[in-house]
């Protein structure tokens, strides 16, 4: 596929299959086209050349609302109304409480949820004022799966939340029956590590892909991008400011530590 913004192009003869059932980090520079092609793949946008296919279907043959049953996308910035929990992961999804629960929990943010005055009736506020960065972005991730897509695609969708939170979010998503593709454009060192498959892109071209440890020993600019997360300060947008990865590799936003991220709404 090749993709343009304004006839300037930003993919470039891009070619990735995803194997159902498997877990696949999207990694690059920034600006590389990774979110691009995180859209590209549950068809918000449409390629200029080339095309996608789900299960060897061409997506832009697909009835109106094949492709929004089956795949579900979370961006990085949760947009969340002012109306209730309940409300926010429906989004007027006919679904029993029981379903709503278990989306919340499958996002690690039941607990959270429970402990609210009103649980799924609490208000979130005002663009889910009310919540945190981590806690919406978690709320963002359970109306994706309360939808139980066939295939996820989370693009920096877990930016805000602590890193062994989406470590378990990660996990549970990769053993779980639904979704059963799950595609991550990833930072975090220990994301990337969980995916069985990484797609190395760079200037708009899939320059590699393969395993973890393949990457690491074959592509000098995957390398160093993992090392530069490992050890520098990388900074890159979060909903309250610049991240870093500390020298753990680790994503942290100013306060928004675990403790952060669970404290606003007690
Ligand atoms: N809506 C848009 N209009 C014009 N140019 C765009 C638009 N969205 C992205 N671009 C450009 O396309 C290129 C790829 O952007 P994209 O967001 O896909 O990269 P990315 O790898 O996801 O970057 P980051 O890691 O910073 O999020 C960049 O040069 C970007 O400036």
């Amino acid at each position: 596929m090749s993709y343009a913004y304004n006839g300037s192009d930003v993919l470039h003869d891009v070619t990735l299959s995803t194997g159902v059932g498997s877990t696949v980090a999207v990694v690059g520079p920034t600006g590389s086209g990774k979110s691009t092609l995180a859209t590209l793949m549950v068809r918000l946008i449409d390629p200029d050349r080339g095309d996608v296919l789900m299960n060897g279907m061409n997506a832009r043959h697909l009835r109106p609302g094949e492709v929004a049953s089956a795949v579900a996308f979370v961006p990085q910035e949760a947009l969340l109304f002012d109306d209730t929990v309940r409300g926010n992961v429906l989004l007027g999804l006919d679904r029993e409480d029981a379903a709503v629960w278990e989306a919340l929990e499958a996002a690690d943010v039941a607990h959270v949820v429970r402990e609210l005055p009103d649980a799924l009736d609490a208000q979130v506020g005002e663009r889910g004022a009310n919540l945190s960065g981590g806690q919406r972005q978690r709320i963002a991730l359970a109306r994706a799966l309360v939808r139980r897509p066939r295939l996820l695609v989370l693009d920096d969708a877990t930016s805000s939340v602590d890193p062994e939170v989406e470590s378990r979010i990660l996990n549970r998503l990769r053993t779980s029956e639904l979704p059963s593709t799950v595609v991550v454009v990833a930072y975090r060192r220990a994301t990337i590590a969980l995916a069985d498959h990484i797609v190395y892109v760079d200037r708009g071209r899939v320059a590699e892909a393969g395993s973890h440890a393949e990457l690491l020993d074959r592509c000098t600019g995957y390398r160093s991008l993992v090392t530069a997360y490992e050890g520098g300060r990388t900074g890159r947008r979060t909903e309250g400011g610049v991240a870093a990865e500390d020298t753990n590799g680790d994503a942290r936003s100013g306060a928004s530590t675990a403790e952060a991220d669970e404290g606003r709404t007690a």
